[in-house]
């Protein structure tokens, strides 16, 4: 991937609506990041900011997760946004674990829900 710092999101089904009037509200923080994201969450964040450099990856039960997990594996994931939903079983769980870990693995910072991600995006 080409250079520049790099953001990583994703929300499950549950949160996407909030990650994206989180991409909306912190757009001009985004606008200066490629971004990669899983498959639907980088539709929901490009309808909102269709100006962002987006690049849509595999949905995550696709694939999608572990997609992003390889790219922390080869550094090229700065920062790590995924609004999580605890409440609902998801087949791909463990993709969803195993990213965590390649991003604890590889101490990238990580915001797993709202109040997190909204403090991380004022550190970048
Ligand atoms: O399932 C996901 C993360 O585990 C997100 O994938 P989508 O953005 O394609 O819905």
């Amino acid at each position: 991937m080409a250079g520049g710092k790099c953001v990583a999101l994703i929300a499950h089904d549950e949160k996407k609506d909030a990650m994206a009037d989180f991409a909306r509200r912190n757009q001009h923080i985004l606008a200066k990041f490629r971004i990669v994201a899983t498959g639907t969450t980088g539709g929901r964040v490009l309808a909102v900011c269709p100006d962002l450099d987006v690049t849509r990856l595999k949905s995550g039960p696709l694939g999608g997760d572990q997609q992003i997990g390889a790219l922390i594996a080869t550094g090229e994931i700065d920062v790590l946004i995924f609004y999580v939903d605890p409440l609902t079983p998801m087949p791909h769980d463990v993709d969803v674990k195993a990213l965590m870990r390649l991003a604890i693995v590889y101490d990238i910072p990580m915001a797993l829900n709202e109040a997190t991600a909204e403090r991380l995006i004022t550190t970048l």
